[in-house]
Formats: structure tokens, C-alpha cells, sequence
């Protein structure tokens, strides 16, 4: 076990969301969180990362200097009238990273044709890069990816995986938020179904994409437990 997550609760107002959740994050694993719109997919990835409150949550994990979670948001917000290279430095100062660390990052990265324009101008996809960027030098144990690759071209998306996997094999782990089937069953090692506020876990060893959809429709269609 490297995190574990339970008794996590979120109401908005008197709208249950996330009902008792329980989660287990081992190392070197990606997870699917699926589930339908309105489910609680990104209430559930923003709440780990601190960025709203729950009602109530306990995480148990080891001992560790490093962030525990990092959330990729779908549509990055940077500040718009500095370049991609100048919000990497000044939030990555914030973090005690240094400009040397953030240029070997962007070195590595290719990313050379867009990185020093104003962050206004990037496209969608020149955002999520900016973005993943930006999770890699903050290197957190989980990060947390909320429908990633949307806009990412074929090659960018490529790129991107491999890195998520050269990072998984570190000892870390991610969660990706998606509704794309193909996503979920290529890169998942477990799959997160939050279904009516509760989460139901599983392995994905399913060779067949179809067989895997059969089985995300099928808890997906469960009707509600009392
Ligand atoms: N700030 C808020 N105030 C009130 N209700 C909210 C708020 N944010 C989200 N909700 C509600 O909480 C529920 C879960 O929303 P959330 O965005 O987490 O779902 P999701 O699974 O990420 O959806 P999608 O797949 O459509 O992106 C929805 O019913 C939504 O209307």
C-alpha cells in the first residue's frame, strides 16, 4: 500500500457527491477514474490535491518529503501575459525549484516553438503541455490528470504517455480522468468507477477493449444501493 484514502465525503449543499470513498494507490500504477458527467470525477481529483475542501477525508501514506498529489486541470490557467518559460520559473520558485531544473525540463521536451511566446496565445494543446510540464518538475508521487490528451496531436500524445511511464516506473503513480474507453483500457493498471458517490475498484486485465467496455457499462448501469 503506498496511500490510502477513506471516509472521504462531499455534499454541495445537500447533494451528496462522493459518498464514503475508499481508495488504495499503490506505487508504479495507473488508475482509470471513470464515470459518468456529473459523477464527482474532478470534485474527487480537486479535493486530493487540497484545492477544495471535502467534508471529511483521511489519507494514510508513508513518510515522504515530496508533494503527495499534483492535479493537471483539463483547461490549464497560467498567466496569460507571461510565457510558458516564465510561469514554469515563477511557480516552480515557489516551490524551491531552480531555472536550471526548468530549463533541462523544457530542453527535454521539445517544446522549443511555443515556450517563450505569451502563455495567451497557446493553443489548447500548447496549454496541457505547458501543464504537463509543469506536474513533472513538481514531480509528486500521484499525479492526478483530468481528461489529459483531449488536445493533444498524435505525436504530442505519444510523447506525453512515454513520459507518464518513465515517470510511473519511478515509483509513482497517476490517476487519469477520462470517458475515452481506448485511454482508460491501454493505460490503466486498476480502474476507478465512481458510480451514485461510491467508488467501485477493479483490475483491468481485460486484453479486449469491447469486453472492457461491456464491463465499465454494466457497473455503470447498477442501480443505486440504500
Ligand atoms: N462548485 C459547485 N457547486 C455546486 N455543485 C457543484 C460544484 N461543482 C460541482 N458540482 C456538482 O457536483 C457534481 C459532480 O461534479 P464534477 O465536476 O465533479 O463531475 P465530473 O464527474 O467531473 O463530471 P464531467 O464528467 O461532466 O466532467 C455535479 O452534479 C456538479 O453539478
Amino acid at each position: 500500500m503506498f496511500v490510502q484514502v477513506s471516509n472521504l465525503n462531499k455534499k454541495y449543499r445537500d447533494k451528496e457527491v462522493l459518498k464514503n470513498i475508499k481508495l488504495l494507490i499503490e506505487e508504479n500504477k495507473t488508475y482509470a477514474l471513470l464515470g459518468a458527467n456529473g459523477a464527482g470525477k474532478t470534485t474527487l481529483l480537486q479535493i486530493l490535491a487540497g484545492l477544495i475542501p471535502s467534508d471529511s477525508c483521511e489519507i494514510k501514506t508513508k513518510d515522504t518529503d515530496r508533494e503527495l498529489f499534483y492535479y493537471i486541470p483539463n483547461k490549464p490557467n497560467f498567466l496569460e501575459y507571461l510565457s510558458g518559460r516564465e510561469n514554469l520559473e515563477m511557480l516552480s520558485s515557489l516551490k524551491g525549484i531552480n531555472k536550471q531544473e526548468v530549463n533541462d525540463l523544457i530542453d527535454k521536451f521539445d517544446v522549443s516553438n511555443f515556450i517563450d511566446e505569451l502563455f495567451i496565445t497557446y493553443s489548447q494543446g500548447m496549454a496541457e503541455q505547458l501543464s504537463f510540464l509543469m506536474g513533472f518538475l513538481f514531480n509528486p508521487h500521484i499525479l492526478l490528470l483530468d481528461e489529459p490528451f483531449s488536445s493533444l496531436d498524435i505525436l504530442n500524445s505519444i510523447k506525453i504517455k512515454n513520459k507518464l511511464k518513465q515517470y510511473i516506473s519511478g515509483g509513482n503513480s497517476t490517476i487519469i480522468s477520462t470517458h475515452i474507453m481506448a485511454v482508460a483500457h491501454q493505460l490503466s493498471d486498476e480502474v476507478l468507477l465512481l458510480n451514485n458517490g461510491e467508488i467501485i475498484q477493479f483490475q483491468n486485465n481485460f486484453h479486449d477493449l469491447q469486453e472492457f467496455e461491456k464491463v465499465v457499462l454494466d457497473f455503470l448501469k447498477r442501480p443505486e444501493q440504500s
